[in-house]
Parts: structure tokens; C-alpha cells; sequence
């Protein structure tokens, strides 16, 4: 079996972010221009969508969650479109990147996954705030990764960041990561809280090298989640850590993408900041809970040529 990619992390390496200092307003030029620059043939839409749906981390983080609701994203995450419009573009044995549920969840994830081949990510360590005494939080990892997780979505200590706290950031996320053992790292900056566009480069260089093996944008709980602009600086400090180390680092935006137009924005910004190799579920997540509707929807009509009037079974 392949091993799966990991990124060893480096010792905490101030000078590689010290002096960086994020021009905003340069930053949103650039992140608006993504939704405009590139419009995507009509016939190459439908393979950007499937792509993004096979690295979508289909998500129910509700605290309402029932074992019920989890069964049924897992057999969504197994068949993510219609048997009919799968066989109409010709695609077979499309599931979603992954399943992303709450700890107490993970086991029946992994009992409806079955030999998917599909991982269940768990977010952890006090998911979405993170203000829990660190040996709590890394009981919980580990706890995840007992009942079955291939993943764990952390959350960092903002204040750290907003405090210039570095060697804290690294240390707690070090000893996540150690706590993950062979489950994968995906390490959330939850930028809305950060304050400023230059603390979420430093945080995404700090996590890199303390061994995240993805950086991820947001809780979805924040007030301000996944944004294009905050997404290119992350995906930009990614390109100068593989620069630094050789090592590959992946990216997850999460919380309000949407839209199938979201999912078009965001692998034309991967492609063209990271190139075609950032656009694999190895290296790219989406994290959301109902984007794949909307795709559905326009995959529906890219082969029907109208609008799906009820859409298929929701999962909620
Ligand atoms: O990480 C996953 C996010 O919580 C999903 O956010 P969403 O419900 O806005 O898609």
C-alpha cells in the first residue's frame, strides 16, 4: 500500500517568517481577479466539478448531529452524484475526498464507510474554540484516532498568534501531531480570529513546521470563514515552505463554500498558485457541508440540459 504523503514539519525556524508583512490591499486585488480571469469552458466546468467533489470533506460538525445524519452523509460521500448522471459523463466510483464528523461520531463513520476506502477525519482538541487545558486536547486526538479517524482536524490557540507566541503554537501543535500518530494532521488557523493577513502567514508557516500535513482556513463557526483572500496568502505560504524544504503541504478551505462557482474559484486559485498537483485530494480538501448540492445541480443540468426541480435527498 502507498504510504500516505506526511510532512516530517522542521524545528521551529523563525527567519523563515519573521519579516513577512502582508500587503492586503494587493492581496484582494489579486483574489478578486481569480472569479473573472478564468472562465472555464462549458465543457471543462463538468471536470473541475467532479474533481472538486473528490476532494470535497463531506461535513456534519451540528450539535444536533445523530448517528442517522452520519449514515446518510457516508452514503452520500460513497455515491456523491445520481447513478444517472454519473453514467451520462461517464464517471465511475467517484466518492468524496473524505467524511468529516465530531469524535463520538467517528465509529459510525467508519462503520457505514466500510471498505470504501473513504477516511473519516475528526476534528479535535476542543473543536471550534481549542480552549481546553493541551493534555484534554490530546486525549481527545487520541481518543479520534481510537475509534477509527484517518485524520484530525485541530484547532490552534489563537491567542498564540495574536500574542506573537510562536514557540507556543509549535509546541502545541508538535505534540497534536505526535498525538495523531498515523493519522494525518490538518492543522485550523480559524483565520477570521487572526486580526491580520500577516498572522495568517506566520501562523501557516509555524503549523507547517511544527508537521501539519494540511493547513485549513476555518472552523466554520467563526464569524468570518473561508475567503480568497486569506486563502491565497495560506496557499502562498505553502509555496514558499516547499520552497524551503522540498516537503508538500496541503490546503482545506472550509466554512460557506457553497456554491459550484466557489469550487471553480478555488482549484483555478490551487492551480495557478500551487499548479495541478495541489488539485488531488492528497493535497486539496474542501471542507463543507452543502457545496455538493449545488453541484449536483449543475452537473444535473450540464446533462439535462434544466434545473433538478427537487433536488435529490438532503442529508440533514
Ligand atoms: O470544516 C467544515 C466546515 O465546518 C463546513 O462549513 P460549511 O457548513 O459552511 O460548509
Amino acid at each position: 500500500m502507498a504510504s500516505l504523503r506526511r510532512n516530517p514539519g522542521t524545528a521551529l525556524t523563525p527567519e523563515w517568517f519573521a519579516d513577512i508583512r502582508i500587503n492586503a490591499p494587493a492581496v484582494e486585488r489579486r483574489a478578486a481577479t481569480l472569479p473573472a480571469r478564468r472562465s472555464l469552458k462549458k465543457e471543462w466546468q463538468a471536470a473541475w466539478l467532479l474533481n472538486a467533489i473528490r476532494c470535497i470533506d463531506l461535513t456534519t460538525l451540528a450539535g444536533d448531529d445523530t448517528e442517522a445524519r452520519v449514515v446518510r452523509l457516508c452514503a452520500k460521500a460513497r455515491h456523491p452524484i445520481a447513478p444517472e448522471i454519473a453514467e451520462a459523463l461517464g464517471v465511475e466510483g467517484l466518492t468524496t475526498g473524505a467524511v468529516c464528523v465530531y469524535p463520538t461520531m467517528v465509529a459510525a463513520a467508519k462503520r457505514a464507510l466500510g471498505n470504501s476506502g473513504i477516511p473519516v477525519a475528526s476534528v479535535a482538541t476542543g473543536f471550534p474554540a481549542g480552549l481546553m487545558p493541551l493534555d484534554l486536547r490530546l486525549a481527545e486526538i487520541r481518543y479520534a484516532v481510537d475509534q477509527g479517524a484517518d485524520e484530525i482536524d485541530i484547532v490552534i490557540t489563537r491567542a498564540h498568534v495574536l500574542m506573537g507566541e510562536w514557540a507556543a503554537l509549535y509546541d502545541e501543535i508538535s505534540a497534536m501531531r505526535e498525538a495523531c500518530g498515523a493519522a494525518r494532521l490538518k492543522a485550523i488557523l480559524a483565520t477570521g480570529d487572526l486580526k491580520s493577513l500577516t498572522n495568517v502567514a506566520k501562523a501557516s508557516h509555524v503549523a507547517m513546521q511544527a508537521g501539519a500535513d494540511w493547513i485549513k482556513t476555518s472552523t466554520g463557526k467563526e464569524g468570518v470563514n473561508a475567503t480568497l483572500p486569506v486563502s491565497l496568502v495560506m496557499v502562498r505560504a505553502i509555496r514558499d515552505y516547499v520552497a524551503q524544504t522540498g516537503q508538500r503541504v496541503g490546503f482545506k478551505p472550509a466554512g460557506g463554500l457553497r456554491t459550484a462557482k466557489d469550487a471553480l474559484n478555488w482549484q483555478v486559485m490551487m492551480n495557478e498558485e500551487l499548479g495541478q498537483d495541489w488539485l488531488s485530494p492528497d493535497l486539496f480538501r474542501i471542507g463543507a457541508s452543502s457545496l455538493l448540492g449545488d453541484i449536483e445541480r449543475q452537473l444535473s443540468h450540464h446533462v439535462t440540459g434544466r434545473y433538478a426541480a427537487a433536488h435529490r435527498q438532503a442529508i440533514a
